[in-house]
């Protein structure tokens, strides 16, 4: 008997307090990693964060006490970095010092530019830049 395929961690991170802006493009994007792996983090795409893992009820310290775990044993962080967020910043930083695989996202249609600290840095890159979220997971498909 074959043992069943251990499915990749993945830990997908997106704005929350930076602002909810993209928030349907992080759903979109979570249910197509949801084909790939485990989502980790699967709270950043819900409407109401209080409605899957009582987001809202836990203490800041809780958040980041399991963030941290999730970050560390993860396999992959898949980030999407259009609307900039001080949390998945800080997420990038560790994951660089820890030398943990990153994938970013990065949409091309609003004008902005993405930060140099994350363009200019050998760490990451691998980089997806995408108008539709289509394209993008197609891109995913082929790095995932
Ligand atoms: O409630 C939360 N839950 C949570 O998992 N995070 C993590 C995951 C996200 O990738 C990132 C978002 O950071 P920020 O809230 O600064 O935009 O931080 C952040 C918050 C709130 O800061």
């Amino acid at each position: 008997m074959s043992t069943p395929e251990k499915k990749a961690r993945i830990y997908f991170a997106g704005s929350i307090r930076g602002g909810r802006e993209d928030l349907e493009i992080y759903k979109e994007l979570i249910t197509y990693l949801q084909t790939k792996g485990t989502v980790l983090t699967e709270h950043i795409g819900l409407d109401d964060l209080d409605d899957l893992n009582k987001e809202k009820k836990r203490t800041d310290v809780d958040i980041w006490e399991r963030d941290m775990e999730w970050l560390y044993s993860c396999d992959v962080i898949v980030a999407e970095v259009t609307r900039p967020s001080l949390g998945v910043g800080y997420e990038l930083g560790i994951a660089e010092k820890i030398r943990k695989r990153v994938i970013l996202l990065f949409r091309d249609d609003t004008g902005k530019q993405c930060s140099a600290m994350l363009t200019g840095n050998a760490h990451f890159k691998e980089r997806i830049t995408y108008t539709k979220v289509a394209t993008a997971c197609e891109q995913l498909d082929a790095l995932l």
